[in-house]
């Protein structure tokens, strides 16, 4: 499938093989290395057209770039991933052009989520009260989302949409300037552009060359350090209503979380979390057996009979839930986006909000610039502004105060920026890690009183709602809502007298309480020139 101006090329006689193979081939590092043949073919390459990769490729071409998207499998893509887009990440689809993505697909709307607890549930709905009515969760078939925006992209003059495996990068005196790729045909092929951005996914062939190298003992180097805290089964319901129409449902269930969401307008989507990273087997029954004795009995009456009714027709997939740390090196010619970059636990559906909103914060970095060739210092720069964007700051400020290493950064990156991937991937692994039984019962303890916070309502249920849905991007309201929470937890065990077991409670908890500012220390300790 070619779309666009350069299938027109090729009707003219102009093919593909514009671009001549290079004769002196090597491998170095796994970079290829090239001479500059300087036959780019487009302004950017962009490697793999999922959530990340379409939506870049629309945005940048909008800009007049020329753009070369190489996919791997150009049919609708048939996966439990991304369904649910919150409010934060549909305002960055309306700042990209991309709003219409999620019409004509049977998107559901997404008002909020409704949390189940030991029989009690508490409903909490996105705090929208101050943006257009239009501004909505959305949840749907992640397939028709992505094939949505993959249209759109290719009906751009200036955008060649292919079909194609990218094997390795190819780089001249350390600069990437190009990709080697597989065709569908099995051809291998060459493609040129003064930047690549590598939109691989999750399971990115691609990513370990663009990251700084962490050294272990024994002479063990990995370039990533990727962890699987947990795996989702996903089923399919049909025939059912959730008890709270244009809601996402989470049970903190035992051992961990259970999701429903619908996707369509007739199914629903069932995601059960299993700790670990392997899951029971589904070919000698041993899932079937799991998902019947220990999730079922935990799901309430009016979905359960659907629930076991998806677990017998036998329609059960699984996907590790992976995290990583984006640690890229930064390199001339190249950049990585999407989970290719950086993934947190996909239990708070961050994942399709950070990705279009490091489009965004990539696209006004790259708009000032006529020659791509430029981009290395922009590129720099949008590694360290997606943790803390610069759009509402000024520029020169921000970059003398780092000059002069004057340590107001902090307070600056507290109040004042918005770094979307800190919030969101900070309040996926502080809620997933409470959102987890463990044999400690103090861990017990925090989630329900986590649960007994939320059901406050007003703005102890707006300030995690705020967060949680990307609206609220600022590391300083993740950490009111730590040190709120920590209050809570002393007046709800001290009170109304603070017997020695209570206070020995209320010592334990706290600390664990306190760990979303024990995740906000940490990741504020990040390196801001990387
Ligand atoms: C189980 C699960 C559930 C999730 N649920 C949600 C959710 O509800 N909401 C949310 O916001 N996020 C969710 N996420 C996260 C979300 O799916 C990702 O953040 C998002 O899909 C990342 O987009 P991407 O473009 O980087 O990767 P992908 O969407 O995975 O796209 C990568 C693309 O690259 C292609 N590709 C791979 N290798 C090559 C190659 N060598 N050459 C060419 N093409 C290649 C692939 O075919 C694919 O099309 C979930 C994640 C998981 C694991």
């Amino acid at each position: 499938m070619e779309l666009g101006i350069f299938s027109m090329m090729k009707r003219h006689g102009k093919s593909k093989e514009m671009v001549q193979k290079p004769e002196n081939i090597c491998d170095n590092d796994g970079l290829t290395e090239v001479p500059d043949t300087g036959g780019n073919t487009a302004d950017v390459i962009i490697v793999g057209a999922g959530v990340a990769g379409a939506a870049l490729a629309y945005t940048l071409a909008k800009d007049g770039r020329r753009v070369h998207v190489l996919e791997r499998d150009l049919s609708e893509p048939d996966r439990i991933v991304g369904e649910v887009l919150h409010p934060g990440g549909y305002l960055k689809l309306v700042e990209l052009g991309l709003e219409d993505c999620v019409e004509g697909i049977e998107a559901q709307r997404v008002s909020g989520y409704v949390f189940y607890l030991d029989g009690k549930n508490i409903r909490l709905d996105y705090p929208l009260g101050k943006f257009d009515s239009n501004v909505k969760g959305n949840s749907f078939h992640n397939g028709r989302f992505i094939q949505r925006m993959r249209n759109k992209a290719s009906f751009l003059p200036n955008v060649k949409l292919e079909q194609g495996t990218v094997t390795s990068l190819l780089k001249t005196q350390g600069t990437v300037n190009g990709v080697q790729y597989k065709t569908k045909g099995g051809h291998a092929m060459t493609a040129y552009a003064p930047l690549t951005v590598v939109c691989d996914g999750c399971f990115s062939n691609l990513r370990r060359e663009l990251c700084n190298p962490k050294h272990f003992p024994f002479n063990l180097t990995l370039y990533v350090q990727i962890k699987v805290p947990s795996c989702f089964v996903a089923l399919v319901l049909e025939n059912v209503d959730l008890p709270y129409a244009n809601h996402a449902h989470v049970f903190i269930a035992d051992p961990s979380p259970v999701m429903f969401y619908s996707i369509s307008n007739t199914k629903i989507r069932c995601l059960v979390d299993v700790p670990g990273e392997k899951v029971p087997s589904i070919s000698n029954g041993e899932m079937t057996k799991y998902l019947k004795t220990v999730v079922a009995p935990q799901i309430p009456q009016e979905l359960y009979n659907a629930f076991v009714a998806a677990v017998d027709s036998g329609n059960i997939r699984t996907m590790p839930n992976k995290t990583m740390r984006a640690e890229p090196k930064a390199t001339p010619g190249a950049l990585l986006l999407g989970d290719a970059l950086n993934m947190r636990h996909p239990l708070t559906g961050g994942g399709m909000t950070v990705a279009l909103t490091d489009i965004v914060l990539l696209r006004d970095l790259l708009r000032p610039l006529h020659n791509l060739n430029d981009a290395y210092k922009h590129l720099q720069r949008f590694y360290t502004l997606r943790k803390a964007s610069w759009f509402d700051f000024q520029r020169s400020k921000y970059e003398l105060i780092f000059r002069n290493n004057n340590k107001s950064w902090l307070i600056i990156f507290l109040f004042y920026l918005q770094p979307m991937s800190f919030t969101l991937n900070t309040l996926a692994s502080v809620v997933y890690k409470i959102f987890c039984t463990s044999s400690d019962p103090t861990s017990q303890e925090l989630r329900s009183v986590c649960f007994d916070y939320m059901s406050l309502g007003r703005m102890f249920a707006d300030g995690p709602m705020s967060i949680f849905s990307g609206l609220d991007q600022r590391p300083v309201a993740l950490f009111v809502q730590g040190a709120s929470l920590g209050v809570y937890i002393a007046v709800r065990l001290l009170l109304p007298f603070p017997s020695p077991k209570r206070l020995w409670q209320t010592a334990k908890l706290i600390p664990v309480s306190v760990v979303v500012a024990y995740f906000f220390y940490c990741r504020c300790s990040f390196k801001w020139h990387n």
